[in-house]
């Protein structure tokens, strides 16, 4: 019996095959990866995203190493499908070879029966290896594919975080405009969810990539790389299988090729042309979720609150309501899916029966062997599967650009907030000087026009003036959070300056690390933290440095403002500004922590937020924002 191909050979003719093959798509792929990033919008944003990584002095060797790994796994399996094909064919070739020898009669008929069982062992055989390579292969792509993904996200979440963190963007982006943003795609602009962004988008981003670009184990069709190589691989067998066929009495050269082309060029037209509501719904269930969990978490982060205002049926409503959006967005997806699928489906399944009734006239004629016909189903199922791909997986790409706009739309925003105006502010040891500082609210209100303050060591002022008239807002404005100011502030730099808002942050973890915040409890000390919170009236928390509790929901608002003082104690700042800090605690408390700070830091500025009338004598001016941009400065009156 004939083989299909020469099986001896076959090895050196595929690692060949393999590395001619993978060096045209390695430059194919940087070709199309720069004409993408360079002439469209989401090839840009992807980019601007990750580009750094594969171009970056740290992690470009790391991940072209893995993109190389990727591609040859990735191939090899297209090269493996290509030669089950070919044992397919050889096993069917043998089979009927072996009916033929039982139907023949005497000695022609004895040695086709053999022929063909020896024909049949040969594919066992051959079948054994090909599984075992396949086996192998698949296994090592799911390890190296994931290592990727891993290191790939690593890179991203630190990118994004940082690029979060850097400039206090994470406060400031919420002042940065970016009505720009999706529209062509008809999302809705703004920077909602940075959590979700950096968590599940980075996720989607890394392993939809590399899913979409090579294949994702198993498949060997479900990757742009490997797809392309099947199409081109087995439209080649298509082109050798197939004959000329007469349609509507004209003759027409290797019409199952153009069969199977036009068949799978229609079918992907209408695919895309169903799904492409997808990409914004996709985008939309990622921002729906994501806000339904987010009031969930403030629910519980307001939990005290909202039980005290018994709020919970107003709570309830809310949830439901964020819910129902959630749902409305399912069920328009569903519906989405419904014609998507269907189609989809629909074309699949007439795709099986359709090689057959194609060649079935040449193989009743007896043109072709069963092993042909079986190859030519084979092969183009293949094709058919590579060609699909493109269709099927439409909605991955939806989804895959939704990250790639969130992840670009944060990383814009991030970038912008750090170009948004910032007070001028200017270094200077163990003074304040504030010259022509002005302050507006975002719709242009003039809070403070043109403010000139002049503090020494040992100086404290008291702000003053009824609520809103832009008291958190200066002190905003001076700790380089206000985008809407100007003038020019100068101040000890880094921590030696400290700003304390009314509620102080209480970070997760043991109230070692909540007294110590911001710095970090091994650099103070278990001893320093202890003597400072007896110093401020906490004795009883001495005992409890290493219990992990949600301190900010343990310890009572008065608790909180005298750790607040503790971290005074602890830094040492040569000023610090304070909003409201001592508004939790009773007048006699006041004036202890005040004289402590008083006491034990003499030469440190003060700058206080007060309502509070009992609070003057700690200071010694008084600066009242009086409304429309106007202050006065006076001395506290004995
Ligand atoms: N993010 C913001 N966007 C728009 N307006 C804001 C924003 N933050 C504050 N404002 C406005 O700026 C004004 C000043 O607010 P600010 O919180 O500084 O007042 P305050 O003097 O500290 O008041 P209170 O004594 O009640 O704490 C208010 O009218 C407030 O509504």
């Amino acid at each position: 019996m004939e083989y299909s191909i020469d099986w001896a050979g076959e090895i050196w003719t595929s690692l060949r095959w393999l590395g001619m093959v993978s060096a045209i798509c390695l430059v194919g792929l940087v070709v199309v990866g720069y004409l993408l990033a360079r002439f469209t919008r989401w090839g840009r944003q992807f980019w601007n995203v990750t580009g750094s990584f594969f171009l970056g002095r740290e992690t470009r060797v790391m991940a072209w190493g893995f993109i190389i790994l990727l591609l040859l796994l990735s191939l090899l399996g297209v090269r493996l499908s290509v030669l089950f094909s070919y044992f397919s064919n050889d096993l069917y070739t043998s089979l009927q070879t072996v009916a033929q020898g039982l139907t023949g009669q005497g000695p022609e008929g004895q040695s086709l029966l053999e022929a063909g069982k020896s024909g049949f062992w040969h594919s066992m055989a051959v079948f054994g290896i090909l599984a075992t390579i396949h086996v192998g292969r698949t296994l090592i792509e799911i390890y190296v594919g994931s290592a990727f993904e891993i290191k790939w996200r690593w890179w991203l979440t630190q990118s994004a975080s940082s690029n979060w963190m850097e400039g206090r963007a994470f406060y400031r982006n919420r002042f940065v405009d970016l009505s720009h943003q999706g529209k062509d795609a008809g999302i809705q602009p703004g920077v909602d969810n940075p959590d979700q962004r950096i968590e599940s988008d980075i996720t989607n981003l890394a392993s939809s990539s590399r899913t979409l670009v090579f294949s994702s184990g198993g498949s060997s069709t479900s990757g742009v790389i490997p797809a392309v190589v099947t199409i081109v691989s087995f439209t080649k067998i298509l082109w050798d299988l197939s004959g000329p066929m007469t349609l509507g009495g004209v003759e027409i050269p290797r019409l199952m090729v153009w069969l199977v082309l036009m068949y799978v060029l229609v079918a992907t037209v209408v695919a895309f042309w169903i799904g492409r509501p997808l990409i914004r719904l996709n985008f939309l269930r990622e921002r729906l979720t994501a806000n339904f969990r987010y009031a969930l978490v403030r629910i519980r982060d307001g939990a005290e609150n909202v039980a005290f205002y018994r709020g919970e049926g107003v709570e309830q409503r809310g949830l439901m309501t964020r819910f129902k959006a959630v749902v409305d967005n399912f069920w328009q997806i569903v519906y989405r899916m419904l014609k998507f699928v269907g189609w989809n489906f629909s074309v699949s399944q007439l795709s099986v029966v359709f090689p057959f009734i194609v060649q079935a006239p040449r193989f009743f004629e007896g043109s072709i062997q069963l092993g042909d016909m079986t190859q030519t189903a084979t092969a183009f199922g293949n094709v058919h599967d590579a060609l699909s791909f493109f269709r099927n997986s439409y909605d991955d790409f939806a989804s895959l650009r939704a990250s790639i706009i969130r992840l670009d739309g944060l990383e814009s925003a991030d970038d912008k907030s750090r170009k948004l105006p910032q007070i001028d502010t200017v270094d200077r040891d163990r003074a304040v000087r504030l010259a022509n500082v002005s302050i507006t609210t975002p719709d242009g209100n003039q809070l403070i026009r043109s403010l000139n303050l002049s503090l020494d060591p040992g100086d404290a002022v008291v702000v003053k003036g009824r609520s809103g008239a832009g008291k958190t807002t200066l002190l905003r404005g001076l700790a380089g959070l206000w985008p809407f100011v100007d003038g020019e502030f100068s101040r000890p730099s880094g921590n030696r300056t400290l700003f304390l808002s009314q509620m102080p942050y209480i970070p997760l973890g043991d109230l070692r690390t909540a007294v110590a915040y911001p710095a970090h409890p091994d650099d103070v000390g278990d001893e320093a933290i202890k003597a400072a919170l007896r110093q401020v009236f906490l004795p009883h928390l001495t005992e409890r440095l290493d219990e992990e509790e949600d301190w900010a929901k343990v310890l009572s608002p008065g608790e909180q403002q005298r750790v607040a003082f503790a971290r005074i104690l602890l830094t040492r700042p040569e000023v610090v500004f304070m909003d409201e800090a001592t508004s939790a605690v009773d007048e006699g408390l006041e004036y202890s922590l005040y004289s402590l700070i008083r006491t034990e830091l003499p030469g440190t500025i003060l700058v206080s937020v007060s309502h509070r009338s009992t609070t003057d004598q700690h200071h010694t001016e008084v600066l009242e924002i009086t409304g429309e941009g106007d202050w006065n400065l006076r001395p506290v009156a004995t």
